[in-house]
């Protein structure tokens, strides 16, 4: 088990109650097998062995007992002087499961990582990462990678299908500019209460255009600072990504790839 040198007493928020729906198991996503295990366990496991963690908060599933009783053994697996390992009900979207997350924390947190189970090949490094940009002194930290694609912007704004009807282009990001942006962000507990309580105000709309926690920081004003992410740290969304997941433990290494 590595660790950062110097740390911040830290949370890791494992949100881990969405439904899985583009994935299509008929399972919420974090129950669905990889290499033999739930997609759970490897985003746990993961955040363990990076020793960041002096508590882990998973927001599950309102009511999923099979994930409850997982979280229940693997909180009997873990060594005497392993993080505490808290499980809370899920919100019905991202941002009030870790609402739910954030009400659950122990006392004596001063930094707080929000992770997507969905992303449960993250390794270590990126966690170690995001942990010593907080040290540096940074309010709100996010690992980002490299966009490979040219982006457009079209008209339609209904997530409308190409392939269905033709859309209008309206422009082309810089893709220089552009980075991908993955998780865990991490913060000081204070921007992240302050976040959270600010996002309580936004109408319905505003809210659903809401898809990470950064984003309710850059709405403070406050900077959030990138560091350099993974590719492997995939977000496990469609079948397709579940294919790559399992090549990555499954492939002709043998072994979890990872790149640093
Ligand atoms: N109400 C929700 C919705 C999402 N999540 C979590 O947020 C992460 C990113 O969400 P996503 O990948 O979109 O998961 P799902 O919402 O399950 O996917 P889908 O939109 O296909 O149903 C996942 O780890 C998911 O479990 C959550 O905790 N609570
Ligand atoms: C938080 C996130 O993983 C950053 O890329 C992403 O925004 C989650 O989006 P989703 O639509 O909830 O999967």
């Amino acid at each position: 088990m590595s660790e950062s040198p110097t740390r911040l007493v830290t949370a890791v928020i494992v949100v881990a109650a969405g439904s899985g729906q583009r994935l299509g198991y008929g399972m919420p996503k974090a129950a669905v097998p990889l290499g033999g295990e739930p997609i759970l366990m490897h985003a746990l496991r993961g955040i363990v062995a990076s020793g960041v963690a002096s508590q882990v908060c998973v927001a599950l599933p309102p009511g999923d007992e099979g994930l409850r009783r997982l979280c229940d053994d693997f909180r009997e697996e873990l060594a005497d002087g392993g993080p505490l390992l808290t499980v809370v009900d899920g919100g019905s979207t991202r941002a009030e499961s870790v609402r739910a997350g954030i009400a659950a924390l122990m006392e004596g947190i001063e930094a707080v990582l929000v992770h997507d189970a969905a992303r449960a090949l993250t390794p270590e490094s990126v966690f170690h990462r995001v942990c010593d940009s907080l040290v540096a002194g940074a309010a709100a930290v996010i690992p980002v990678v490299p966009v490979v694609d040219t982006v457009k912007m079209v008209a339609a704004t209904t997530g409308g299908d190409a392939a269905v009807a033709p859309e209008l282009v309206t422009g082309t990001a810089r893709r220089e500019e552009l980075r991908a942006v993955q998780t865990p962000q991490g913060f000081t507990l204070g921007t992240l209460l302050r976040a959270h309580e600010a996002a309580q105000a936004l109408d319905q709309q505003q809210a659903a255009a809401v898809t990470d926690d950064a984003m309710l920081v850059e709405m403070l004003g406050t900077a959030v600072h990138a560091v350099r992410g993974s590719t492997q740290s995939l977000k496990i969304t469609t079948p397709l990504d579940l294919i790559f997941a399992e090549g990555l433990l499954e492939g002709p290494l043998g072994a979890r790839w990872v790149e640093g």
